[in-house]
């Protein structure tokens, strides 16, 4: 058996049309949706997402600005140059680039956040907005996810759902948002003592940890679905993800790649939460 494969980009470019026929909709209404990216200092793979980002953006038709700042910026600066975002009704979505230079206090930034404008979904009122099933932002990595299962038309109620990683940004709320699909979750983590003993009950698999190969053939139940979030570099310097792709595809029954798998929905799913901050704001 070989796994058929979950296609990110081209469920995310189905995604970015349902969102420029969207926009178009609040454009006649004279409103334009805008997005404000902020980075601060020149790591380059943050460089190259915030790019990504920006171009997916305007490709819809979203506005999207990014700010660009020295790593030396004080953290003061940088939470009033937040409020001043939170203040300006022409900006629907905040988006602070992690990770953040050594000197700043991440939960802070993001604290600041006014939580209507948090379209990565990271603000702690979003986190428990989505624990008590209220309206909020969803994270973007596992909103995707989420609509990935969705697109195979996968009936989650009474699975067994293991999300490998338990982050604030993945594995917690992908755990929560497979639990509000009725799914029976398991979250494994790094002290988890049989990692394969888990997964190989799993009907679904999410890994999130941030390791090659940590999710091989043997450890998965024939047939299962496994979505891959890690981002990786194998020793060739190729982009790859958590899970042994080739091994694992010879066992599940869907499985998604890296590239072209959770990331570009990732993307796709932030300028969703984007068009949502400004279809709100517009009442
Ligand atoms: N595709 C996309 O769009 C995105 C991809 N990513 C990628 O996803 C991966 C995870 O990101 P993130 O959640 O932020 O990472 P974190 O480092 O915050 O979390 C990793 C999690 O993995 C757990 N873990 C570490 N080692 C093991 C192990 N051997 N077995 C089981 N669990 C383990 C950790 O456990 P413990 O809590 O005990 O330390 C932790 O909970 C990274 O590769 C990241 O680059 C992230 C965001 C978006
Ligand atoms: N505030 C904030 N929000 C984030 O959402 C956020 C962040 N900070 N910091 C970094 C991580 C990482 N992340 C990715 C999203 C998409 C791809 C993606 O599109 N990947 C492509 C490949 C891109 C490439 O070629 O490098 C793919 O998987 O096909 C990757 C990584 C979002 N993050």
């Amino acid at each position: 058996m070989t796994a058929q494969l979950i296609d990110g980009n081209a469920l995310a470019r189905q995604i970015r049309a349902e969102v420029a026929h969207r926009t178009e909709a609040l454009k006649a209404r004279g409103i334009q949706p805008q997005l404000t990216i902020v980075l601060v200092g020149d790591d380059p793979a943050s460089q190259v997402y915030t790019r990504h980002k920006v171009n997916d953006s305007t490709e819809t038709g979203l506005g999207a600005t990014l700010e660009r700042y020295p790593a030396t910026l004080a953290e003061a600066q940088l939470l009033d140059r937040i409020r001043a975002l939170n203040a300006d009704p022409k900006v629907h979505g905040i988006l602070v680039q992690l990770p953040l230079p050594g000197h700043m206090d991440a939960s802070k930034v993001i604290e600041t956040i006014s939580p209507a404008k948090d379209v990565d979904g990271f603000h702690v009122a979003s986190a428990g907005a989505l624990v008590t099933g209220q309206p909020g932002f969803w994270p973007c990595t596992p909103y995707g996810c989420m609509k990935m299962l969705e697109s195979i038309g996968y009936e989650l109620r009474g699975r067994h759902a293991v999300v490998i990683g338990r982050s604030n940004i993945v594995g917690k709320p992908m755990a929560l948002m497979l639990l509000q699909k009725n799914a029976t979750v398991t979250i494994c983590h790094s002290a988890t003592a049989d990692l394969g003993a888990m997964t190989r009950q799993a009907d679904v698999v999410v890994a999130a940890v941030g390791k090659r190969n940590v999710l091989t053939a043997g450890m998965v139940k024939p047939g299962a679905v496994v979505l891959d979030v890690g981002m990786n570099r194998d020793e060739a310097g190729k982009l790859c993800g958590d899970v042994d792709f080739e091994g694992v595809r010879q066992v599940a029954g869907w499985i998604t790649p890296v590239p072209g798998g959770v990331g570009p929905m990732t993307r796709a799913m932030l300028l969703v939460n984007t068009l949502e901050a400004a279809e709100r704001a517009a009442g």
